[in-house]
């Protein structure tokens, strides 16, 4: 995140039926945004057990190995005719909805909606070719955490333009047409991002076993 973070509505600013009260008095409850692939769905593991799975013995980069967010880029760099292959992978009907929750995620997530003053979203990128990954992220989310948060479901491929407190999210930059998103972006630890060096302000969730709680109450202070 860049810059300070603008305010968000006050209570009476904000459009009635959307009041918190209670414990924080009558504060903005917190919201936050839960990304999707590589935060709650996994997407790395994903895409390599289908690669195995539709060309055995094809060479590529393991997980352990993996550096940088785009896993086309980094097994182009090692096998030039492997980019189309894994497109093709993660364009295929039923990769989205086959995908594994990554471990404690559903979990917290449904400790998160039920936590007092606040609000959770899923706020995920749809692929360019959006078929059929919007409605199998719909049906995984419909799958693994139930209706409550079908109706959480965020689509966008800009997610500076959401409001929000923090989100979480494995990608780490994210850049849209807001320059100073409202969030504080926490990256969310996964194969391609755990080399990566932090600078302080930035922080992260090494996984769902983490301290996501402290996160959530460190932001209700402020
Ligand atoms: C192409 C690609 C997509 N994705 C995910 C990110 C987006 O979901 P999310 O915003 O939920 O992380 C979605 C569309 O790009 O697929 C990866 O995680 N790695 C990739 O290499
Ligand atoms: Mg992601």
């Amino acid at each position: 995140m860049s810059g300070p973070r603008p305010a968000r509505l006050s209570m009476q600013q904000r459009p009635p039926g959307r009041a918190v009260g209670g414990a924080m008095g009558w504060g903005a409850a917190l919201r936050v945004l839960a990304d999707m692939d590589g935060v709650l769905a996994d997407f790395e593991a994903g895409v390599l057990r289908a690669f195995l799975a539709r060309f055995p013995g094809e060479p590529r980069a393991g997980l352990a190995g993996r550096r940088g967010w785009l896993p086309k880029e980094q097994h182009q760099a090692k096998i030039p005719l492997c980019h189309a292959k894994i497109v093709s992978v993660y364009e295929s009907p039923g990769f989205f909805l086959g995908l594994d929750p990554i471990p404690g995620a559903i979990e917290a997530m449904k400790e998160m909606i039920q936590m007092k003053d606040t609000e959770v979203f899923i706020c995920t990128s749809p692929l360019r070719k959006y078929e059929p990954c919007i409605p199998e992220k719909y049906k995984w989310v419909e799958k693994h955490l139930g209706p409550e948060f079908v109706d959480r479901l965020i689509l966008t491929r800009d997610k500076t333009i959401v409001s929000a407190d923090l989100l979480f999210d494995d990608k780490d930059t994210i850049q849209g047409v807001e320059p100073n998103p409202s969030w504080e972006h926490i990256l969310f630890t996964c194969c391609h991002n755990k080399h990566l060096e932090l600078k302080p302000p930035h922080r992260r969730l090494q996984s769902w076993a983490d301290d996501w709680r402290a996160i959530l109450e460190s932001k209700r202070r402020k």
